[in-house]
């Protein structure tokens, strides 16, 4: 028979615990002031719940320097002698989370019952003063320092609710300093509806005005924008607005706010993303970027969406089934937005693709609206400068031209001759953009120095086989296939073009490239260099609409063969690139070019 497994209960060590909830739960101290204003609007909420009589909810912070105490004063439902051994002072459980799971929610806050120990983290002594409504001629006076032990005795019967002292310990001090406190007050609880002083009750809430989309009131569009913009300015810390979004329930989210966009440029890759996060009215999170999509490097905002669930220490959201819903919400309000500000706002929407253009580049590629509404109103780089798709389109002569990344070869000095634009393949999202809109119009997107390319470019054309034999005899040169064409413009008779997959094979097999590549990496390189068997080095295309080739043709033989030199001479060193393995030298260029010189001058006398 197998022995019996005991059964044995789990120690506590609650001064371990409280340790760790107290000083390790959250990231700063700071929140001490969210989570004690969160108990007072709870506690008002409930009141309001239970108590028919309950008068308008007030939450008044007093910083008071001289004492070194914050004290946070609230008329809610105080709590009965009972309530606080049970609730207060049990660690993970509340009457706020009882309320909210017995279906009351009312804009509860509270839900796991440890905010109360934030307190212990910036106090030596923590008292408690409290009236319920439920026994409004008692009151209790509860003390703890530390959290791990308390202290309840009776007090004189005040007006109902609940008054938290905190005696801050010298570090934290600066939580008694009047600005500090309003700013912090601002940051967390600027959403939060129920009106909330600091010091006086006679001063303006720290709260008002609502936010923009909880404005009531009916406001000119101008007037509804500035509105918009000064909020806005007092979330985001490193931009300018340039112009705001709302963000409004619809698309299967219910989450309200407002979305802006930087008014300073962006790279591509630039990722400015930032999205301050509201649940019930608390700052949950200050960077609750990907709720915003990928591509929106150059937007911030302020969401309140009840829908998600803050993490226990209330610094950030579950990402749960809601948060995806949220994130598509945004994306949707986002580009609606978009959409509307480039039907509605011109000098706004000019603005928005000076300062953003090449972000919006990779924008585009991940929405088709996107792409639709930007398609040609975006810039793409070219060797002729930055400039629209349908811009490149119309000097390109029915076509587009990229580059291979790298740029300078001889094809793309041939199109700067022509003044035909060549998109920059290497830059951000440049090319995808660029082969998109070729693909929605039907174009092809010739690719400069791929065979293809330059298939296009230079189309070879069918010679007499004498002509094609006398072009041989003229220009043929080891390594060099040379491909008889016909390009603009016609007074260039021929350009001589490296293959770039040929030049790769040869610098694979340099020596000095063994030493540069691992082992694995060149072997994996030269069983595709494999493929590449004897190509030429490069090739040369003749134009044989040039009148220069076809006065050469018709010349005589000794005189054919020295312009022929010289125009290769010419030609290699126009294309002529250091790197570029196999091709011929500057030197026996200039060489060729003398000697030619010195046939086709009449001898000196
Ligand atoms: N100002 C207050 N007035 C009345 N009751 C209070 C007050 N502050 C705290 N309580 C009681 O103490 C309980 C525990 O508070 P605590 O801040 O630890 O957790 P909570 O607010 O319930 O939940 P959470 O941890 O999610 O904030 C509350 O649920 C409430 O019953």
């Amino acid at each position: 028979m197998s022995p019996v497994a005991e059964l044995v209960r789990t120690q506590v060590d609650l001064g371990g615990l409280m340790r760790v909830l107290a000083n390790n739960m959250y990231s700063t101290p700071e929140v001490v002031v969210r989570e004690l204003v969160q108990n007072a609007h709870d506690s008002c909420t409930r009141r309001r719940l239970e108590d028919t009589s309950a008068p308008e909810a007030r939450i008044l912070v007093v910083p008071d320097a001289a004492a070194g105490t914050l004290s946070i004063v609230d008329n809610g439902a105080g709590l009965t002698r009972e309530e606080i051994d049970r609730y207060l002072a049990t660690v993970g459980a509340g009457y706020t989370g009882r309320l909210r799971a017995a279906g009351a929610d009312a804009g509860l806050i509270g839900q796991f019952g440890i905010g109360f120990l934030s307190a212990y983290v910036v106090s030596t002594r923590v008292d408690l003063y409290t009236t319920s409504f439920q026994t409004p001629q008692e009151g209790w006076h509860f003390s703890s320092a530390g959290g791990e032990r308390y202290t309840v005795a009776p007090h004189a019967a005040h007006e109902v609710g609940t008054r938290v002292v905190l005696h801050l310990s010298e570090r934290f001090r600066p939580l008694c300093d009047a600005p500090t406190l309003e700013a912090l007050l601002q940051r967390y609880c600027c959403l939060l509806p129920m009106a909330i002083h600091v010091s006086s009750p006679e001063r303006p809430a720290i709260n008002r005005p609502p936010p923009p989309w909880r404005e009531t009131e009916a406001h000119s569009p101008l007037r509804r924008r500035s509105l918009e913009r000064a909020f806005a300015a007092r979330f985001e810390q490193r931009f300018e607005p340039l112009c705001t979004l709302p963000v409004s329930p619809g698309n299967g989210g219910s989450a309200s706010g407002l979305l802006w966009l930087h008014d300073g440029s962006t790279y591509g890759t630039s990722d400015n993303r930032n999205l301050s996060v509201f649940v019930r009215g608390m700052l949950v999170s200050r960077d609750a970027r990907e709720l915003l999509p990928e591509w929106a490097g150059f937007v911030g905002g302020v969401l309140e969406a009840d829908a998600l669930t803050p993490t226990a220490s209330r610094e950030d959201v579950q990402r749960d089934a809601a948060f995806d819903v949220t994130a598509e919400q945004v994306r949707e309000c986002l580009i609606d937005g978009l959409s509307r500000l480039a039907r509605e706002d011109d000098t706004t929407w000019r603005r928005l693709l000076q300062r953003h253009n090449e972000a919006l580049l990779g924008a585009a590629l991940c929405d088709e609206r996107l792409f639709t509404l930007l398609a040609d109103a975006l810039k793409v780089p070219t060797t002729e400068g930055d400039l629209t798709l349908p811009a490149v389109h119309r000097r390109s002569g029915g076509r587009l031209h990229a580059s291979t990344g790298e740029s300078g070869g001889p094809e793309e000095v041939l199109c700067r001759a022509l003044g035909v634009p060549v998109v920059d393949s290497g830059r951000y999202a440049a090319l995808p953009f660029t082969r998109r809109w070729a693909e929605r119009k039907g174009l092809p997107v010739l690719q400069l120095g791929t065979r293809e390319g330059n298939a296009a470019l230079f189309p070879r054309v069918q010679l007499e086989p004498a002509q094609e034999e006398r072009l041989r005899a003229l220009f043929a040169e080891d390594g060099v296939e040379l491909v008889p064409s016909r390009f603009s413009p016609p007074a260039l008779p021929l350009v001589l073009v490296p293959d770039r997959e040929a030049e790769l094979k040869a610098r694979l097999e340099a020596d000095a490239a063994d030493k540069r590549i691992g082992a694995a990496v060149l072997s994996l390189a030269r069983g595709f260099t494999a493929t590449i068997a004897s190509r030429a080095q490069a090739r040369l295309y003749l134009n044989v609409d040039a009148p220069t080739l076809r006065t050469l043709l018709a010349a005589p033989e000794d005189r054919a063969r020295s312009a022929a030199r010289l125009l290769s001479g010419l030609c290699t060193l126009l294309s002529h690139r250091d790197e570029r393995a196999g091709a011929p030298s500057v030197a026996s260029a200039l060489e060729g070019i003398s000697a030619a010189l010195c046939a086709l001058l009449p001898p000196s006398a």
